[in-house]
């Protein structure tokens, strides 16, 4: 691509050298340089990307961009305030502005964003779209999974990501959005036509500091919606979480509002939780429709409401919508019931924040006959000031396992003690390996009793220290059953 019309719409501080005719690749990774590149120096946590811009000039990079001056020889040094951010802005200019072709949707939240973003990418296709989704899980892209490091990724595979899916005829894209993505400017350049918000609880404050700011991070999401009035946007709101009526003040565009205890355009009422799915009856601006949908828990009927309210805001019929809702299933890892041999009821979820165990502990109460066994970790070297608080929610829970969720480089000791500061009664077992841990919840179980495995959801390892180790609860779980329960 022409290199001057490349850089023509970043706030440059200085230009040091000739800018090349063409840049023919861009990349933030030296190792990833071939000659003609763009390298954008990134200060990482580990190491500072400005290290590697002279073995970058080496391999062939012919334009530096830094966010300091750089005495180079043999490449144009182009310096400005914040690299991350042009490195989005430059790269969706390099691939033609991929967002603004396709129909973008983001979702933010501390928790559902997997959830939400999950249902509207199946519902999408329920409706004879082609969606692209990306998050947690991945990304996927025509039913192939390409795995992802980060929920929100950087700001060059994020625009790659979208191309991708323009090019394969992808008519929206759903993207789940973390805090950390948009306060790292990972989704600079990228133009979104839905902002939806889920909720704002505690999580993250290792990083954020404050709820606050946490706050303040989620609502970049609503003002990068931008003021061009004549743009169709439009922001999807929970009424019941007080942060939306500061997110409605960030964006023009209109608000779709949803929610059970407030006033609001999407409501639910009616709930019926059962172990193989919930019932309720939505209210909306085209009236009272009964809804039948295979997923669990109270917590998926405020996803479903945000889901319905992103499609029927972006004009899809109310009753194709709902047909969609009730067609698809749980999303992967998400109070998912573990199909398991065994007369226990196994449910394999994701929760890892102190409101997220306590509504994955409601989804159940209901249809609850036995004992409830709920095991739960936390990851090490991240926020330790939920860990009690996840603990105390647990302890709703009649037993409790209190084991590890990725320690890396904390002991499980650290972990543990942590967590049980918080438990409110001595019904509970502290056991740092978690494979031993779930294998201890499964001997617990007497027939008729339920079992929730809360906080890997779909992910199929541990990660000790920095190496991922192969783990899945599920597979532990049915083969303790197998043992106990087995003939
Ligand atoms: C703390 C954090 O966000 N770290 C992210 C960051 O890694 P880092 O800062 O360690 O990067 P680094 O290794 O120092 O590298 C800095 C730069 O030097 C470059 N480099 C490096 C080595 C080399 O030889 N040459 C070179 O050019 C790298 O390409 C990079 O551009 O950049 C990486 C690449 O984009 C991310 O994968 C990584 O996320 C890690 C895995 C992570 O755990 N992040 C968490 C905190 C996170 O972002 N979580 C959120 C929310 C999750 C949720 O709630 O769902 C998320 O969106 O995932
Ligand atoms: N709307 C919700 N409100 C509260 N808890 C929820 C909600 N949706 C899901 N949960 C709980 O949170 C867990 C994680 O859900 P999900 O993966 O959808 O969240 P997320 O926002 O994507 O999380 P992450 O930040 O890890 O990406 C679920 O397994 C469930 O226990
Ligand atoms: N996707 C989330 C969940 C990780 C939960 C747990 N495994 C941990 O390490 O704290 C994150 O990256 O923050
Ligand atoms: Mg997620």
């Amino acid at each position: 691509m022409d290199s001057k019309q490349l850089f023509n719409h970043i706030s440059i501080s200085s230009i040091k050298g000739e800018l090349p005719e063409s840049i023919s690749h861009i990349t933030m990774d030296s190792r990833e340089i071939v000659p003609g590149s763009l390298f954008v120096c990134i200060k990482g946590y580990t190491v500072d990307g400005h290290d590697f811009a002279e073995q970058a000039v080496k391999q062939g990079a012919a334009v530096i961009l830094s966010e300091k001056p750089l005495n180079l020889e043999g490449a144009a040094v182009v310096t400005v305030p914040d690299t991350s951010r042009a490195l989005g802005i430059l790269a969706a200019r390099f691939y033609g502005h991929p967002s603004k072709r396709l129909n973008m949707i983001g979702v933010t939240g501390t928790n559902g964003k997997t959830s939400v973003a999950g249902m509207l990418h199946a519902m999408l296709m329920e409706l004879g779209k082609t969606s692209a989704l990306t998050g947690t899980i991945g990304f996927n892209l025509n039913g192939e999974l390409h795995p992802s490091a980060n929920t929100t990724s950087d700001a060059l595979t994020t625009q790659q990501m979208i191309c991708r899916a323009l090019e394969a005829g992808s008519s929206h894209m759903t993207m789940e959005v973390s805090s950390h993505g948009l306060v790292l400017g990972r989704l600079a350049g990228v133009e979104f036509d839905t902002a939806i918000f889920t909720n704002l609880t505690h999580d993250h404050l290792d990083f954020h500091g404050t709820m606050e700011e946490y706050g303040h991070a989620k609502g970049l999401l609503f003002s990068q919606l931008g003021q061009d009035l004549t743009q169709n946007k439009r922001a999807v709101l929970n009424v019941d979480d007080e942060w939306s009526e500061k997110f409605a003040a960030m964006t023009p565009f209109p608000v779709y509002t949803y929610g059970l205890e407030n006033d609001a355009m999407f409501r639910a009422t009616d709930i019926r939780l059962e172990a193989k799915g919930t019932s309720f009856t939505l209210q909306c601006p085209s009236g009272d429709f009964p809804i039948q949908m295979k997923l669990l828990g109270h917590f998926n009927v405020y996803n479903a409401l945000a889901a319905i309210a992103a499609l029927v805001a972006e004009g899809h019929p109310i009753e194709r919508v709902i047909a969609a809702l009730e067609a698809i299933s749980p999303v992967e890892g998400r109070m998912q019931m573990a199909e398991i041999d065994a007369p226990v009821s196994v449910f394999i979820d994701y929760a890892h924040t102190p409101d997220a165990i306590e509504k994955a502990i409601a989804a159940v109460e209901d249809f609850k006959t036995g004992r409830l066994i709920f095991l739960v970790g936390t990851g090490g070297n991240r926020d330790k000031t939920k860990r009690p608080i996840m603990a105390e929610k647990a302890s709703v829970a009649d037993y409790v396992v209190l084991t590890t969720d990725d320690p890396r480089y904390e002991s499980y000791d650290s972990i543990l003690t942590d967590l049980a500061a918080g438990m409110q009664h001595e019904q509970y077992a502290c056991i740092g390996d978690r494979e031993e841990a779930v294998r201890h919840a499964v001997q617990q179980a007497e027939a008729g009793d339920i079992i929730i495995l809360a906080g890997k959801g779909h992910e199929d390892y541990q990660i000790i220290e920095n190496t991922k180790y192969p783990h899945s609860d599920k597979e532990i779980a049915e083969n303790e059953a197998q043992r106990k329960f087995g003939s």
